[in-house]
């Protein structure tokens, strides 16, 4: 059967973990075809990024050409931009209707601390986002607003809406200091538990015990989504690989919510894959193809 094809719009990553080769094995590894348009090159390792050089926003728009006027694209995931003005190009397409099941990952700072984008492209795109993926920082920056508990998470993703997209997901995959701070019920609830006054403490990324809670507004519901916290180094590109998941979902069919839930559970897995991996020095990359992601 012929797969359903996807389209990243990000920036490379020389490391292969984050970025298009992020989102081309996960769209692969879901049942997907994936196609790309490139934004940016990056020289980049598991240790940080070395430099980046942004294309320009013609290139962009020829790469665009070539993909839309020749494949059914189902499903579409934005990760870096570049620039302001290719972000004016990549919202160009979506006005025009070209880019279906928009999935906006608001890239702005790497895990290893490197600016990758500027607030002013991501605002350029959020209107046309069927959903926006940012973590906490990402939503912060956006919204000038403290993002850290899962109520704050909830007002954010609920305010972040109101500039267009028809789903947000706020991830919390950054290791708070110590906790996933949330008044209320520390307990109880798998991914689609529906408190969001029910983060709990749950300890940070070096404790087994934790969790990685993630919360999602649509059609006016906060979900809060819960999953085990995989004590790991190997956790560079796990937003790149959470938002192409979510667009290989929905371009199977998927409903958000259930698309959604669909790709924290493959994070998870491609988490725990390469948990005893030894690769770079820094943070190591997902096992996108692993056994525990079947
Ligand atoms: N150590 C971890 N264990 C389990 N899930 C994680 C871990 N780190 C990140 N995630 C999950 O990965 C997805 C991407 O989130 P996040 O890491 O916050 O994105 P970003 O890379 O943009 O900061 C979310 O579903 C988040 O809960
Ligand atoms: C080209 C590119 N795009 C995106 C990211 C963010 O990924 P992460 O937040 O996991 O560092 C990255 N590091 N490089």
């Amino acid at each position: 059967m012929t797969p359903p094809v996807l389209l990243s719009v990000a920036g490379s990553d020389s490391g292969g973990g984050a970025g298009i080769q992020a989102d081309l094995k996960t769209f692969a590894a879901l049942g997907g075809y994936g196609t790309c348009v490139l934004t940016a090159v990056t020289a980049q390792n598991t240790r940080g990024v070395d430099a980046v050089l942004p294309l320009p926003p013609r290139t962009v728009t020829e790469q665009l050409e070539a993909v839309l006027s020749d494949f059914p694209v189902r499903a579409v995931k934005t990760g870096m931009l570049g620039s302001p003005a290719v972000a004016d190009v990549v919202a160009g397409a979506a006005r025009a209707g070209r880019l279906p099941n928009l999935v906006v990952d608001p890239v702005l700072v790497a895990t290893s601390g490197h600016r990758l984008g500027v607030v002013d492209a991501v605002r350029r795109l959020l209107p046309y986002a069927m959903v926006a993926t940012p973590n906490r920082s990402e939503a912060a920056a956006i919204l000038g607003i403290e993002v850290r508990t899962v109520e704050q998470m909830a007002a954010a993703a609920e305010r972040l809406a109101g500039s267009g997209p028809a789903a947000v997901v706020i991830t919390g995959g950054d290791p708070p200091a110590g906790t996933v701070p949330g008044a209320g019920d520390p307990g109880g609830g798998g991914p689609g538990a529906g408190d969001p006054g029910g983060a709990g403490g749950g300890p940070d990324a070096g404790d087994p015990g934790g969790e990685a809670v993630d919360v999602l507004w649509t059609g006016g519901t906060v979900t809060v989504l819960r999953g085990p916290r995989v004590p790991t180094r190997h956790n560079h590109g796990t937003g790149c690989t959470f938002a192409a998941a979510v667009a290989t979902r929905l371009a199977l069919g998927d409903p958000v919510p259930a698309a959604v839930r669909a790709a924290k559970r493959y994070v998870t897995r491609a988490l725990t894959g390469a948990r005893d991996w030894e690769l770079g020095a820094g943070s190591g990359p997902l096992d996108h193809f692993g056994p525990a992601t079947r």
